[in-house]
């Protein structure tokens, strides 16, 4: 039958990709970190890459076809172990969501971790002393978090009209609204 796609949205250093892993450790959904593909084709050296590099240090959106076709190639290349796919990160902006419905299909649910600014900037400047990119720098930091409110947040608006959104918030048991999430997914497909 279909595949299921969940989408994991949320601020940078919100969590996303600490709450993916207990997903995939718990539903073993294949994780695709649109960031985390970037940084491999920048640590590849290749041209684009380099392009890549640029945009990324700046906190800025790559293009969207590029980012677009990385997950496609991604999720084609695990299609045939795959239980259902776990994208963390993307889209970013609406109109990547559109893209992203129009070229590989419609999300199952949208979940979001909801975290503070103070508490964002906070975690990235920590993991900015161990984690070695590019980005986890004050200014880059900044930058990113303006795009988030301004571009990403609205992506959450948009998967609201469908009602597909699920909030993953500090104040309940993760794993418990993460599973209810999960059941009600499981649920949905026939
Ligand atoms: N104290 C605390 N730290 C957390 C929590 N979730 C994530 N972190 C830490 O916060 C930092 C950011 O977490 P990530 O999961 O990398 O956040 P992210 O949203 O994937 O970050 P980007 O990929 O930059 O968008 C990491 O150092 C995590 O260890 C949490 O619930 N509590
Ligand atoms: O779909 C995506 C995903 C990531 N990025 C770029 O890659 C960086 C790292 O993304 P990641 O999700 O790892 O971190 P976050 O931006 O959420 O802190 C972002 O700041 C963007 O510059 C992008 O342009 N489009
Ligand atoms: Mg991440």
């Amino acid at each position: 039958g279909e595949m299921i796609v969940l989408l994991m949205s949320g601020g940078p250093g919100s969590g996303k990709g600490t709450q993916c892993e207990k997903i995939v450790a718990k539903y073993g959904y294949t994780h695709l970190s649109s960031g985390d593909l970037l940084r491999a084709e920048v640590a590849s050296g290749s041209e684009r890459g380099k392009q890549l590099q640029a945009t990324m240090q700046k906190g800025e959106l790559v293009p969207l076809d590029t980012v677009l076709e990385m997950i496609k190639e991604a999720m084609i290349a695990k299609a045939d172990v795959s239980k259902g796919y776990l994208i963390d990160g993307y889209p970013r902006e609406v109109k990547q969501g559109e893209e992203f419905e129009k070229k590989i299909g419609a999300p199952a649910l949208l979940l979001y971790v909801d975290a503070k600014a103070e508490t964002m900037v906070k975690r990235l400047m920590k993991r900015g002393e161990t984690s070695g990119r590019a980005d986890d720098n004050e200014e880059t930091i900044k930058k990113r978090l303006d795009l988030y409110y301004k571009a990403t947040e609205p992506v959450i608006a948009y998967y609201e009209k469908s009602g597909i959104v699920r909030k993953v918030s500090r104040n309940t048991d993760r794993n418990m609204l993460i599973q209810s999430n999960i059941t009600s997914v499981l649920s949905l497909t026939p």
